[in-house]
Parts: C-alpha cells; sequence; structure tokens
C-alpha cells in the first residue's frame, strides 16, 4: 500500500513549500515533457524504495459557509477523509493562532494518524516553540524548515513507518497485471469494467479491511489473469458494478498507485480537458504503463473523429509512448485488441534488460549521436544497466554525465524503447558519475 499523505494549514505556512520538497525527489527521475503540466496540488514521492502521494489542500477554513471559501473547504473535507495521514503544519514565527486551534479541533475528530508540524522553525528555539504549539492537543510538535529542507527527511520516515512496505514487483507478477481504469466522470469506466468482467467469471470479490477500501477484483480474460484495482468506489450491486461516489482524483491517484498498468479512458464526444491532462501527467509521473481507450466512438462522426485525433497530439504529445484505442465500451468493441495492449505494457513494463545488449544499445546511440559537450567536458557514457522495473529504470555510468540535456536524455529513452520494444511503459534513465581523479579528461 501506497500512503496517502494529506497537507492542512491555513494559509501561508508554508503548505506549497512543503509540498515541493516532498515531491521533488520524484520529479528529478522524469524528464521534463513539452506540454505536460501538473497539477499543483497532488504528487507523488519516493524515499528509498518507498512511494507515497502527497495532497495539498488549499486555504481550509473549517467555518466558511459560502462562496469559494466553503468550496475550498468542502474540498479540503473530502481529502481528509481519504488520507491516510495528515499532516498539520502551522507558522513557527507567528505562533499559535485562533484559526490553528480551529482546524486542530476538526483534525483531532478526523479519526486519522495527525502529525503537528511547525514550520519555518530554522533558527527558533525549540523549547519554546514546542511548548506554544503542544497546547494545539495534537501531540509533540515537529519542527521542520520546508524552504531550507531541514527535517523533512525525518519527518516523513516517521510518517511512512507504521505503513507496510509493498510486495516485491517479481513476487506479485504471477497474478497477472494490476489494472486501474481511471478517467474523468462520465466518460465510461463503469460501463468498461462491466464489459471486462461481464462475460467472464469473476474468481473472487475481496473487500479487505484496511483503512480505505481499496478494492481488488481478480478476473480472467482470454485464459489470462489480470486483477482490478477499483478507482471510484465502484460497487458490486446485483450482476453490475456501478459508481456509488462521487469522482474522486484521490481515489483514482491511489488506484494509479497500486496498479501495474493504467487504462486511461478518454470520451470522444468530448475534447480533451485539463483533467485528462492531470491524470495523464501522474500516470506519467508514477512511472506506470498505460494504454489510452478513446470510448463511445459509436457515437462520433468522421468530422469528429479527425478533430479529436488533433486535439489527442496537441494536447497529450507527451503519451508518445502509449497505444491509444478507440473503443466502444457500451458495445463491447475494440476490448480484445485493447486488453492485448494492456498485456503488451505491462510485459514492456516488467521486462528484464541484459547488461551487454542496454551497453550495445547505449553505445550505438552515442555512435549515432554523441551527446553534447558542456565547457571543456565531453560527458563519457561507459556502461549500462537495469536498475528497476515498473517503470524500467536504466542505469548508465560514465564521467560528467551531470550536464546531459534533457533533449538527450530523450534521444536515449526513444532508443532503448525501439531496440527493447518497450511500448506501452515510461522509461527511467539515471546517470552515475564516476568522481575518479585519474579519469580520462578526453
Ligand atoms: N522562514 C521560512 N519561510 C518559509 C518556510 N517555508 C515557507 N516559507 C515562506 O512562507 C510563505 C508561504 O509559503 P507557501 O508555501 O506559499 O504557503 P502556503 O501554506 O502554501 O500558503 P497558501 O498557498 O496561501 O495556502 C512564503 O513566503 C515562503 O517563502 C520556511 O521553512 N522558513
Ligand atoms: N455511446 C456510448 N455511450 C457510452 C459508452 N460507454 C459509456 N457510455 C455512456 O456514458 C455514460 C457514462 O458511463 P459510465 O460508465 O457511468 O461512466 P463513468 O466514467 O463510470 O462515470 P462516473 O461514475 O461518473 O465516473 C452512460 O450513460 C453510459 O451509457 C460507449 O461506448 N458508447
Amino acid at each position: 500500500m501506497k500512503p496517502t499523505i494529506v497537507l492542512v494549514g491555513r494559509p501561508n505556512v508554508g503548505k506549497s513549500t512543503l509540498f515541493n520538497r516532498l515531491t521533488k525527489t520524484r520529479d528529478a527521475l522524469v524528464a521534463d515533457q513539452p506540454g505536460l503540466t501538473r497539477d499543483r496540488h497532488y504528487g507523488v514521492g519516493r524515499v528509498g524504495d518507498r512511494d507515497y502521494l502527497v495532497v495539498d489542500t488549499a486555504g481550509f477554513d473549517p467555518v466558511a459557509k459560502d462562496g469559494i471559501m466553503h468550496e475550498m473547504a468542502r474540498q479540503a473535507e473530502q481529502a481528509i477523509a481519504e488520507a491516510d495521514v495528515l499532516l498539520f503544519l502551522v507558522d513557527g514565527r507567528a505562533g499559535r493562532t485562533p484559526h490553528d486551534e480551529q482546524i486542530a479541533a476538526r483534525l483531532r475528530r478526523a479519526g486519522r494518524p495527525v502529525h503537528l508540524v511547525v514550520n519555518k522553525a530554522e533558527g527558533l528555539e525549540r523549547a519554546i516553540v514546542s511548548a506554544d504549539f503542544h497546547a494545539l492537543g495534537l501531540g509533540a510538535p515537529l519542527p521542520v524548515s520546508a524552504a531550507h529542507g531541514d527535517g523533512i527527511k525525518q519527518l516523513v520516515e516517521l510518517v511512512l513507518a507504521p505503513f507496510p512496505e509493498d510486495e516485491d514487483v517479481e513476487d506479485a507478477a504471477e497474478k497477472g497485471p494490476k489494472v486501474a481504469i481511471v478517467g474523468r466522470p462520465n466518460v465510461g469506466k463503469s460501463t468498461l469494467v462491466n464489459t471486462l468482467l461481464g462475460e467472464e467469471r469473476v474468481i473472487a470479490f475481496d473487500m479487505p479491511g484496511t483503512t480505505r477500501d481499496a478494492i481488488a477484483i481478480p478476473f480472467e480474460r482470454g485464459g489470462r489473469p489480470y486483477t482490478l484495482i477499483d478507482t471510484a468506489g465502484l460497487r458490486r450491486r446485483g450482476k453490475v458494478f456501478e459508481a456509488v461516489e462521487k469522482f474522486s482524483v484521490i481515489k483514482t491517484l491511489q488506484a494509479i498507485q497500486e496498479s501495474n498498468v493504467v487504462v486511461l479512458v478518454l470520451d470522444a464526444a468530448q475534447d480533451i480537458s485539463d483533467q485528462d491532462a492531470h491524470i495523464a501527467g501522474f500516470v506519467l509521473d508514477t512511472g506506470r504503463a498505460l494504454v489510452v481507450a478513446v470510448n463511445k466512438w459509436d457515437a462520433v462522426d468522421d468530422y469528429r473523429r479527425e478533430r479529436l485525433k488533433e486535439d489527442m497530439a496537441r494536447k497529450l504529445g507527451f503519451l508518445s509512448f502509449a497505444r491509444f484505442h478507440q473503443i466502444s465500451a457500451l458495445r463491447a468493441e475494440g476490448i480484445n485488441g485493447l486488453l492485448k495492449s494492456v498485456d503488451g505494457a505491462y510485459a514492456a513494463a516488467m521486462a528484464n534488460l541484459s547488461t551487454p545488449r542496454l551497453t550495445r544499445t547505449m553505445q550505438a546511440a552515442v555512435a549515432k549521436q554523441a551527446p553534447p559537450r558542456h565547457g571543456s567536458a565531453r560527458p563519457k557514457l561507459r556502461y549500462a544497466h537495469q536498475g528497476g522495473m515498473n517503470p524500467p529504470v536504466i542505469v548508465i555510468h560514465g564521467n560528467a554525465l551531470e550536464n546531459i540535456p534533457n533533449s538527450y536524455v530523450r534521444f536515449l529513452e526513444r532508443t532503448f524503447m525501439e531496440a527493447f520494444k518497450l511500448q506501452g511503459t515510461p522509461l527511467r534513465i539515471q546517470f552515475r558519475t564516476a568522481h575518479n581523479p585519474y579519469a580520462t579528461k578526453n
């Protein structure tokens, strides 16, 4: 399970600064993609081998009764309800305020673990800060400086400690791909789930009594096992599954994180929206394999189809690693092709890449196009090996690799993707520079 950390606090205490800190570790792994915009309030982070989801609630005001503040408070309430752990941020320089007390009173009733985090604590006397905020009745305050990065690693380790670690990727492989079907409201997710599950026997239906309702539904198609990771609270009613809750961004992102392969459902009758692009960007950030299902293809004419293709090329160009399928969930058209791509994307995400072949492919790429010189140093790529799966991580060793530009990273990604036929999964390339004083300076 990958825990969801929700940040709460009054305006200006440093939530965005902490959010950036907590999600920054992961960003460094993802080459910037043209056209990719990230949602400012939802991100993924990683410490060691552990992934987590971070949500920044804006402007939480538990007493606002109407207007934009009320709407923001409503969204924050939903995030609190869906959190695994809450970080309540206060401002060590401003001291305890009445607004902090209101929020504390609300959080004491949240039924979730709450950590009281005192931000802007650099240079402050620890004992004085602690005494002031202890009065909020949420346990010992944890001093940090989000701006300077002090205390952040300890904070994350403390917060994640109670959550079990994930099962090994390789151990899980024989159960088949874990698939999350995601998309904004009304694109046809429930219809697709029912089409997938309807024809074949559902092997079992478990509802583990975990802190949140993560539901995994094993099923078979064409003799192959899959596990469906539920998103927006699909519940079984009679023979069919239907959504019983409102669309939830957090549940969507949690399902993406729990999955191996994401099926992003789009509605052919609608233009691509920011929400579609944000979900797609999140999939890229988590490194999950991806197949795009352009649903309701039956309901649109040729003109609309052409227009949609242009729209997708413009707004989702950063998904060039993924296959796109035109389907009709309602008429069960295009489903086998879609699942074939799910299988292909899963195989690519889990592929074993041999060190000699990786190194040969890398050398061939360099021979074709050498990395640009930076100052007096020409980066030297020596050898490559695999550093992880789902997504495949390729670790390249060499000298002066710090300054390799993003465009060259993307060239390497494309080269590996073609050589190893890794369609359907994003790739990560990591550089390890040897700091050998005798390293050749050619
Ligand atoms: N001294 C100090 N200032 C900080 C620290 N973290 C954040 N700040 C400053 O505090 C101010 C508010 O930070 P934000 O991260 O925007 O705060 P926020 O809680 O997201 O604010 P809203 O977006 O209004 O909810 C900015 O001027 C930051 O530079 C810190 O650790 N130390
Ligand atoms: N024409 C057409 N309509 C479809 C198709 N798939 C779904 N729909 C219709 O689109 C509407 C929304 O479908 P749902 O499956 O409930 O969509 P959803 O994404 O689960 O929606 P939320 O539960 O709001 O997240 C329903 O009226 C479906 O009948 C399709 O392939 N073609």
